[in-house]
């Protein structure tokens, strides 16, 4: 990594050498065939406008803040734990260098649940999104600060044109301007500067209040039991997105399960539309 280079930058020259390395063995033309062979998307959208604040549970083995988190053997059983604590979608990290992530994972976890999945990855361009939907991706994750602002907006219709919903990531308020006027429907502000690796959740509450009262929002990063879910849900939050305080929990189903009581209590905050 030279001096310059952002952790997120690092990130995403990986990824586009291990995007050619699969275009390589699945040309663009096949990848898009069997993304419209693939079972119909889930509807994320019905599944984030339930009542109470939702919990979007993450398949997450390591990250590079923290190295490695937890083993994870078989995906489809952490899912269905998540899912049986009443996790509204699972998030399933397919990145491989840093995150120990795969696809296979995510073709596990789509077969073993029947709510949405979402593919968490650094989407860099239109293959990727195909190559979600084809392995039965539900919803993807944009990074407005991956992406220029005419690829944002290519793949943001690209996705929902493939009927999927697109989470669109933010870290601060000039990107949450950039996911808006792409049109984004669902908008996640993360609390962990990806180019830096700090955790400031501080951030959510600064950039909600901005959002037209129609963008759903998903707090990211840096819940580690419920006194974090309530303060988000006091700020705005439609859901929060947990990875490390699940896998790292000792009881996945247990530690959803508190955190999804918690977001349906009559005394927790709703947000305000
Ligand atoms: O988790 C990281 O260290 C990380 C570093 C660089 C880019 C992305 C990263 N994480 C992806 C995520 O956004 C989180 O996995 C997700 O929000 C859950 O966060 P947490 O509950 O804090 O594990």
């Amino acid at each position: 990594m030279s001096n310059t280079q952002t952790v997120l930058d690092s990130i995403i020259e990986g990824v586009k050498a291990d995007v050619a390395a699969r275009e390589a063995v699945v040309d663009y033309e096949t990848v898009k065939a069997a993304a419209a062979k693939a079972p119909a998307p889930r509807d994320a959208m019905a599944a984030l406008r339930l009542p109470g604040i939702g919990v979007i549970a993450e398949v997450k083995r390591a990250s590079p803040s923290k190295g490695d988190l937890a083993s994870i053997g078989d995906p489809a059983e952490l899912a269905k734990a998540y899912e049986a604590g009443g996790a509204r979608i699972i998030s399933v990290l397919t990145e491989e260098r840093r995150f120990r992530g795969s696809l296979a994972d995510l073709d596990a976890v789509r077969a073993a649940v029947d709510i949405p999945v979402l593919r968490k990855d650094f989407i860099v361009g239109p293959y990727q999104i195909h190559e979600a939907r084809a392995h039965g991706a539900d919803v993807i994750l944009l990074i407005v600060a991956a992406l220029e602002q005419t690829v944002l907006e290519s793949l943001l219709d690209r996705t929902e044109s493939l009927g999927m919903t697109a989470l669109v990531e933010v870290h601060t308020e000039e990107e949450a301007d950039r996911a808006l006027s792409a049109g984004a429907k669902v908008v996640g502000v993360n609390a962990r500067n990806l180019k830096t690796l700090t955790v400031d959740r501080d951030c959510f509450s600064r950039i909600a209040p901005g959002l037209p009262t129609e963008v759903i929002r998903i707090a990211e990063s840096g819940v580690r039991g419920t006194a974090d879910l309530l303060a988000y849900a006091g700020a705005g939050a439609d859901a929060v997105l947990v990875g490390e305080g699940l896998v790292t929990s000792g009881d996945p189903r247990a530690a959803v399960s508190e955190l999804v009581t918690a977001g349906t209590h009559p005394s927790c905050p709703k947000p305000v539309r």
